[in-house]
């Protein structure tokens, strides 16, 4: 029999769960929805991937947070520098007052879920086989085809090409009020952009670097549903982002642990910090392409999503890329003091094929480029 929202259980053999939640576009919303009591052969991770797995060699901090930045004062150097030393020592900071209204955001919330409450089959139709169209893909799990343990999530990711393409090919669902959320916040990505140049003496961002920094975006809407046995999974397993930068809307429900290195040696140098919730902030972080361009000064730091028990869970992340065809490597100002070059010169679509063919791994796409 086909499975059906009406006769997946926890005992359905792998392949039926796989064709429900991957070919039928159900989703693990779907196997949330089927009241699985016990969670699918599939969805559990290795001991050392679970995030409270009380081993000694990951736990989490208490009382430790990433920075909360004041932006309404962006062209203070006191703002500068908050966010510039964000940049270096966390790679991770929450901002505040960055003048995106709060009611925009509040839309993008509401058509996220408008988008996952569709049925499977007409979200079906955005997968990547169905859409038509390499701007446009619904799915779940991270990269189900590449990954040993799958991660608890659905997700929709939309490149940015256009306006025109956008409304043509974005769910009409949610297409406006994403369009509407990128347009504000380029005024604070450009701040942002502009602030962490100049400490690495790109005073001036011409074509080539404002295509290298924010040539191309994607945004994506994640789902995290219900878990049954949420210790045993994860939502987002340990990554760094492959983007320039992050600008990352969280609903108030929690679950983005960041990595801390310890400065002193401890025998548990392996650290999460939760990133709390707060409504109306963002988080910001930097990721793999604007590590390699800043030789390292800003650092692309590890991340992950806990599966919850309790709550459904919304994110939607923005990534300000490069766009595909650029070559990206350390700029020649980070460089001018004769400082070594860390990474070498990359295609960025070749560094996006390279982090897409594996299952997350931690800090390790960015060996890709590494000298
Ligand atoms: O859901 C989150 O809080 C983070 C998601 C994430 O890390 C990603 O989509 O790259
Ligand atoms: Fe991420």
């Amino acid at each position: 029999m086909a499975p059906t929202l009406a006769n997946i259980t926890s005992t359905t053999e792998p392949s039926k769960v796989t064709e429900f939640v991957i070919h039928k576009g159900f989703g693990v919303k779907g196997l949330s929805e089927a009241g699985l009591r016990s969670l699918p052969k599939q969805y559990i991770q290795p001991i050392q991937e679970r995030v409270f797995n009380h081993d000694q060699t990951s736990s989490t901090l208490a009382g430790k947070s990433i920075p909360i930045i004041d932006m309404s004062k962006w062209d203070d150097p006191k703002t500068g520098n908050s966010i510039c030393d964000a940049a270096e020592k966390w790679g991770f900071f929450q901002i505040v007052n960055h003048g995106i209204p709060i009611e925009v955001i509040e839309r993008v919330e509401k058509a996220t879920h408008r988008f996952f409450e569709l049925p499977a089959e007409e979200k079906n139709k955005f997968s990547k086989e169905n859409s038509g169209s390499n701007s446009v893909r619904y799915g779940t799990s991270f990269t189900p085809l590449a990954e040993k343990a799958l991660e608890w999530k659905d997700y929709l990711s939309l490149f940015y090409v256009s306006d025109l393409e956008a409304s043509q090919l974005w769910p009409s669902a949610c297409r406006d009020e994403l369009l509407e959320y990128m347009k504000k916040t380029e005024t604070v990505i450009k701040k942002l952009l502009e602030v962490l140049m100049k400490r690495l003496n790109v005073t001036k961002i011409d074509k080539e670097k404002e295509s290298a920094l924010m040539g191309s975006k994607r945004i994506n809407l994640n789902y995290y549903p219900i878990c049954p046995n949420p210790d045993l999974t994860v939502g987002v397993g340990r990554h760094s982002d492959v983007s320039t930068l992050t600008i990352l809307l969280q609903d108030e429900i929690g679950g983005l642990y960041v990595k801390v290195e310890e400065e002193e040696e401890t025998n548990n140098n392996n650290n999460w910090v939760h990133v709390p919730p707060m409504k109306g902030s963002l988080v910001i972080n930097i990721g793999d392409a604007l590590q390699i361009m800043s030789n390292g000064r800003y650092k692309s730091v590890e991340h992950r999503v806990v599966a919850n028990g309790k709550s459904d869970r919304i994110s939607v992340p923005i990534f300000v890329n490069p766009r595909p065809s650029d070559l990206i490597a350390p700029f020649p100002q980070v460089l001018a003091n004769g400082e070594k070059a860390l990474y070498k010169q990359v295609l960025y679509s070749d560094y996006v094929k390279h982090f897409f063919r594996k299952a997350h791994d931690g800090k390790q796409t960015v060996d890709f480029a590494k000298i």
